[in-house]
Order: C-alpha cells, then sequence, then structure tokens
C-alpha cells in the first residue's frame, strides 16, 4: 500500500509523481510531485499563471499529463474518469447553481444525477443545508440569496454525494472579507467533522492559513516552491505570523500588502 508522505499510515487519496505537462513548448507543471492524506486539507497557493488550474485539471481528469503519474482515490483519473464519478466533488469561485432551481433543488442535483430515489436526496439535501448554516433557506430561489449564502449552497451540493474528494477552486475568493472568513469556518468544521479530503487551490494566503492543514505553493512553472504544515501554527500568533511571511516571500509578496489586497478584494 502506497501511503502519504506527510500521513505516513493514511493512503493519500491524491497522489502526484514527478508529473510534467506542456502547452506547445511552454512547461506549466514542471515534474510535480505531492500527496494529500485522507481527512486532510491542503492549500494549493500560487501567483496567477503558477499552474493551479492545470493541476486542478489534472486531478480532475480533464487533462492528461505529458509524462508522471497522477492518482485519484487509486484510480488514473484521465483514463478512469468515470471510475471517479461521485467520489470527486468540485466547487468553484462562482457558485454555478441553476437560476430556476431552489436552493434544495440545487443541492440534491449530485444526488439525482447518481440516482438516488427522490425523496432520499431531498432529505439528505436538506440535511447538508441545514450543516452549512442554510436552515430555512431550503425553498429560496438563488436570486433570493446573497452571494455567501449561494455558495454555501453551492458547498452542500459539493458534499451531499459523500465524495472522496472536494476540490475548492478559489470558491471563497469573490465573497467579502467577512462573508468569506465565515464561510471558511463553518465549511471547514463541516470538513473535519465528517473527515472530508480537501484540496483547496487558490491565490488568497488567508484561505490557506485559516483552512488547510498544509500549504503547497507553487512557484512559476508549476515546481514546488515551499511546502508547509500549519497545525503547528494554528495555535500560536507567533508561528501564524512567521508562518504567514514565509508563505508571502515564497509567492513574491509582501505580507502588509498581501493582506490589505484581500482585505480589499
Ligand atoms: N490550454 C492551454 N494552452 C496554452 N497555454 C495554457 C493552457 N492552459 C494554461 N496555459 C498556460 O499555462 C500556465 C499556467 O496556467 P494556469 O491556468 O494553470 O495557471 P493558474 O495558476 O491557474 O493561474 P490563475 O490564477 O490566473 O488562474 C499559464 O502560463 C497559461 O497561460
Amino acid at each position: 500500500m502506497t501511503v502519504s508522505a506527510h500521513n505516513p499510515g493514511l493512503p493519500p487519496i491524491i497522489e502526484l509523481n514527478s508529473v510534467i505537462k506542456e502547452f506547445g513548448s511552454y512547461r506549466a507543471v514542471d515534474k510535480l510531485s505531492f500527496t494529500v492524506a485522507k481527512g486532510e486539507i491542503v492549500a494549493l497557493l500560487g501567483r496567477t499563471g503558477a499552474g493551479k488550474t492545470t493541476v486542478l485539471n489534472l486531478i480532475m481528469g480533464t487533462l492528461a499529463p505529458d509524462s508522471g503519474r497522477v492518482m485519484v482515490a487509486g484510480f488514473d483519473p484521465f483514463r478512469q474518469f468515470s471510475a471517479l464519478k461521485g467520489k470527486l466533488a468540485v466547487s468553484f469561485q462562482t457558485d454555478r447553481l441553476l437560476p430556476w432551481r431552489t436552493a434544495v433543488e440545487n443541492a440534491e442535483l449530485g444526488l439525482l444525477i447518481q440516482g438516488k430515489p427522490k425523496d432520499q436526496a431531498r432529505t439528505i439535501a436538506s440535511g447538508w443545508l441545514a450543516r452549512v448554516n442554510l436552515a430555512g433557506a431550503e425553498n429560496k430561489y438563488t436570486h433570493e440569496l446573497s452571494g455567501g449564502m449561494r455558495q454555501r449552497v453551492s458547498l452542500a451540493r459539493a458534499l451531499a454525494v459523500d465524495p472522496e474528494l472536494v476540490l475548492l477552486d478559489e470558491s471563497f475568493s469573490q465573497l467579502d472579507h467577512v462573508t468569506s472568513h465565515e464561510l471558511r469556518q463553518d465549511f471547514c468544521a463541516v470538513a473535519r467533522e465528517y473527515g472530508k479530503t480537501c484540496l483547496l487551490v487558490t491565490h488568497r494566503l488567508d484561505d490557506a492559513i485559516e483552512m488547510a492543514d498544509r500549504v503547497i505553493v507553487l512557484g512559476p512553472g508549476g515546481h514546488v516552491k515551499l511546502e508547509l504544515s500549519l497545525r503547528e501554527a494554528a495555535t500560536d500568533e507567533t508561528v501564524v505570523g512567521r508562518t504567514r511571511s514565509q508563505i508571502a516571500a515564497a509567492l513574491g509578496e509582501d505580507t502588509g500588502k498581501q493582506q490589505q489586497n484581500e482585505r480589499e478584494e
């Protein structure tokens, strides 16, 4: 059995081994290797163009690596695309909800696609809406919900199918600072309670610091520039400050400026 480098004993849910991906003559991902163990929340950080979306596409199986190996929950996501149906859920930057469906009708969508009977799907979806603090909003249409509430519906929809892996693609970056902070806290509480494995792809330092067990910073050209465990940092303010500076330096940013930018976004 392969085990995660960071959690010996736990099988990796994501495993990239010396992965190269080129677009024409441009190498977007360069011999990239990392693992994400079952139950871990890992943030993949990088500036624009560092290769985050390319890595996400390799993990989702919508792109094939030119060389190296990508495995997700024991499957090759490109060659065994359908084997990962229901095992992998994605929440994007925009909520991608269907406006003609209510909150609960959106949240139950993945379950219905999986073939769950309608009443069961409704019960499960309502439960997940309650867990992301949306009890009472089940029958509201998307235009009746705030941006933060819509993103909560999107997260409930992702979690409702009970996936092995949740991919969060800049899921909090279009929300104001307070709303995204609350949503990050609530999502992490639920993800940890249910032992969900999450890869959070973001350019925002705050998302990573607040949510992740571990941070991987991609440098330009898609290689690991910095890899840091944040478990110790979570409980110690001085360590948080030092960690923040280390990550900001790897991103090539000034910490104060980065925090200011994130507050203004
Ligand atoms: N289909 C493609 N064809 C050609 N070049 C591509 C393609 N997809 C990505 N690239 C290039 O690969 C590099 C990495 O792109 P990618 O979208 O993965 O970066 P990113 O870190 O997600 O950036 P952003 O934060 O702006 O979304 C960029 O230089 C981009 O122009």
